[in-house]
């Protein structure tokens, strides 16, 4: 992940309320259970139970300071953030956590802690905290797999005793120092061929390790994660040629098991050289990291989708909106923008309650998706209305205007065909619910960066209730004309 600076007054603050909470983790202060949102998840010391419950959350962390309770100091290696959406921030965080123990093994290994953020009315609250292991020992800049494993063993067990000799036994730090023993370690020779795989595939993917010896490391994936790391595989290529050798690289990428079932790993991976400085394989480590991955996408559906029909809710459909103006200015095509709003909705909800007024919306959620192309977008701006936009339309203004028109009057014809909605009761009872209802249609075409976004959204909404005026079930195209 690349480190970025923060850009904006947003990622400042994040950056102020990140050091608080490490300077109030440092102090051992349990005020910095006031980050936690009301629904807080995370996982504890890299560990691979998610705690959901935030009680539980300020319990493990008072219990973690009553454990060390004198200040600890954190030494900061590194730092990142990722706008996950307008609302969503994660920040990545890798330091080196020093005990009041002197030279404690812990202050050689580099931790990794994953905070999610999200702005919650005023206030920006931690939604998801994960801290990791090491996967680097400091001391000598390598990773474990560079050690033989019976050495790291050895070398963990006396980790382990040394700890149990300075500290009580603490469930989160323990784990922190045996947990590796589920990374994934491994080798490859230039080529990119097996010649060492750790036991530990065998509890993550299901293969023996001479199943895995000899082949090409691409099997190890499926066909997007052997994409991704072809890519990772080609951007090395092109920095060794330009003169750069890349350290360790990190991507993360779906992998294929024997059951059929696919996991998400990180892998960190490193070039292997003879003395010349030529490549002779690589080695590396890959750790599990399906469950962060699902945490990732849901916080990511959360932002960006309508929960109820799943389309792209109004903060995605501006996303696109930029998206297709940028297109529209370097290819000269316009692009339409329709408001449809259905009528008569509400009696719906007010004689069959909301359950069956959802069935609804999910219907013409489908009905409209089936009304264009993949590439144009149909989203829920709220309540009964959508948004439908098409990109790429013609460099001629009629010509777009007609082929909108198409569209929308296809939409019209097909969201006010009768409405068959199915119903289970208790027991599996099935009842259907037949509704008749219509949409008004509000078009706005337009070209390159001629209007913003906002307007867009203003003269379509416009011509939206131009058509409820006009009777309903109608189509209002906006005209520039109009404009005032
Ligand atoms: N079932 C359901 N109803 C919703 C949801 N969101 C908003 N509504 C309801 O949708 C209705 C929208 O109101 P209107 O657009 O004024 O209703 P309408 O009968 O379609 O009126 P016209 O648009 O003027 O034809 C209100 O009754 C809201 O309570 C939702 O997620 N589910």
């Amino acid at each position: 992940m690349a480190s970025i600076m923060p850009s904006s007054d947003r990622q400042l603050k994040i950056r102020a309320l990140f050091d608080e909470y490490i300077e109030l983790y440092a102090a051992r202060d349990d005020r910095l259970t006031t980050f936690f949102s009301e629904d807080f998840c995370g996982y504890t010391g890299g560990g691979s139970v998610l705690v959901t419950d935030r009680d539980e959350w300020v319990r493990i962390t008072r219990q973690d300071f009553a454990e060390v309770p004198e200040r600890i100091r954190i030494e900061m290696r590194d730092i990142s953030m990722q706008d996950l959406s307008e609302h969503v921030v994660s920040v990545t965080a890798f330091f080196n956590i020093h005990l009041p123990v002197p030279d404690h093994v812990l202050a050689r290994e580099v931790a990794r802690l994953t905070l999610i953020f999200r702005l919650e009315g005023e206030s920006w609250k931690i939604v998801h905290s994960g801290i990791s292991i090491p996967y680097h020992l400091v001391l000598d800049g390598e990773v474990y797999p560079l050690k033989n494993l019976q050495e790291r063993n050895r070398e963990l067990e006396a980790l382990v005793e040394e700890r149990t000799r300075t500290l009580n036994e603490r469930e989160s730090f323990y784990r922190l120092l045996t947990e590796d023993a589920m990374d994934v370690i491994w080798r490859a020779d230039s080529e990119l061929r097996i010649t060492y795989i750790s036991p530990s595939d065998e509890r993550l993917r299901g293969y023996k390790s001479d199943e895995v010896v000899g082949h090409h490391v691409l099997e190890l994936f499926n066909e997007e994660g052997a994409a991704i790391v072809m890519e990772a595989w080609r951007k090395r290529q092109e920095a060794e040629r330009a003169g750069n050798r890349l350290g360790f690289v990190s991507f993360e990428a779906p992998h294929r098991c024997k059951n059929g079932s696919v996991i998400w790993g990180e892998v960190f991976s490193k070039a292997m050289r003879d003395e010349s400085g030529k490549i002779t394989g690589y080695h590396g480590i890959t750790r599990e990291i399906t469950t962060r991955k699902q945490m990732q996408d849901q916080v990511r559906q959360l932002a960006f989708y309508d929960t109820l029909t799943q389309l792209p809710n109004r903060r995605l459909l501006s996303d696109r909106l930029s998206q297709v103006l940028a297109a529209s200015k370097r290819f000269g095509r316009h692009g339409a923008l329709m408001f449809v709003d259905l009528d008569n909705f509400k009696p719906l909800n007010d004689k069959y309650g909301h359950f069956v007024g959802d069935l609804l919306l999910v219907e013409a959620a489908n009905r409209l998706k089936a009304c264009v192309r993949e590439m144009d977008t149909v989203a829920r701006f709220g309540g009964d209305e959508f948004v439908v936009m098409l990109g790429e339309l013609d460099a001629d203004r009629t010509k777009s205007i007609a082929q909108a028109m198409a569209v929308a009057e296809k939409i019209r014809l097909r969201l006010s065909a009768t409405y068959h909605l199915n119903i289970v009761h208790e027991r599996m009872a099935e009842s259907s619910v037949e509704h008749h209802c219509s949409a008004s249609i509000g078009v706005f075409v337009f070209l390159d960066h001629e209007d913003s976004p906002d307007d867009i959204l203003k003269w379509a909404d416009k011509a939206m209730y131009q058509a409820k005026a006009a009777g309903r079930n109608t189509i209002r195209f906006h005209e520039a004309d109009d404009a005032a």
